[in-house]
């Protein structure tokens, strides 16, 4: 998985990325990470990316010539094969998820166009840009954290990357439930013990544990995970209620 960074801060995304998994998968040649800057492409001596927006308002937005050949630098989609996806980090994004994060680690190239300031002129956008997409309800400085927050999630699904395949979708909102509270040495720690269930050896009794745990912490902390993992038991609540379901 090659990934393209569009950026005004090159050095701020290959440094944040070296680190931890990302930083193995990198040397094991699993992920590449190229982050390409936009000042590069700029045509004026003063190496001038952005200017006031048209109809006023504040700030200042990106311009599309700098943005687009820095694109064009990266974009050569090889013979035959379809154009690479250029993902644009915006608040006005679709919004990131587990599911967005393993649909996209199937690509084999990635680009990611960080804006800042207030933006980037839309016509570069409506020219590049495949996917749109927001980690969140929040805006920040620019679109190079969310770039970086993405690579993370996306690199976990990439083959090889985890050690053990499985703790890449075992993790948080596998079928829609958070993960269940976690202990390790020491068995006390501070006057507090691990729960006894978890050193019983029983592995069945303690996946039951874990569910419910899991299935507790959702409905406490997201009941809108909740809902549509409890679909099924809400729906045989409601028949056997109006006695729709008689279960003689
Ligand atoms: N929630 C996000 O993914 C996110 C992404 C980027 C960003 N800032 C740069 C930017 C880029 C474009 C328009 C714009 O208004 C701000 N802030 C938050």
């Amino acid at each position: 998985m090659q990934f393209h960074i569009l950026t005004l801060f090159p050095e701020m995304v290959e440094n944040g990325l070296q680190t931890s998994i990302l930083g193995r998968a990198i040397q094991k040649g699993l992920i590449g990470i190229h982050a390409v800057n936009i000042r590069d492409y700029t045509q004026d001596k003063h190496n001038k990316v952005d200017d006031y927006p048209y109809g006023g308002g504040a700030g200042m937005l990106m311009q599309a010539q700098p943005v687009y050949d820095a694109w064009k630098a990266v974009a050569k989609p090889a013979e035959g094969k379809k154009p690479v996806r250029v993902l644009f980090m915006s608040p006005q994004g679709k919004t990131f998820s587990q599911e967005m994060a393993r649909e996209l680690a199937q690509e084999e190239e990635l680009i990611f166009l960080c804006g800042h300031y207030e933006g980037i002129d839309e016509r570069v956008i409506e020219e590049i840009v495949t996917d749109p997409v927001s980690i969140g309800d929040y805006v920040l400085t620019g679109g190079e954290l969310p770039a970086m927050v993405m690579i993370d999630a996306i690199s976990r699904m990439v083959p090889g990357v985890l050690k053990n395949e499985d703790s890449g979708v075992t993790e948080s909102f596998q079928e829609n439930l958070l993960e269940y509270p976690q202990y390790t040495r020491p068995e006390v720690w501070e006057g507090k013990k691990v729960p006894d269930i978890l050193l019983s050896g029983d592995h069945a009794r303690i996946d039951k544990w874990r569910l419910e745990k899991s299935e507790e912490r959702t409905k406490a902390r997201r009941p809108d995970l909740y809902e549509k993992y409890d679909l099924p038991g809400r729906a045989l609540e409601y028949l056997l209620k109006d006695k729709m379901l008689h279960m003689d």
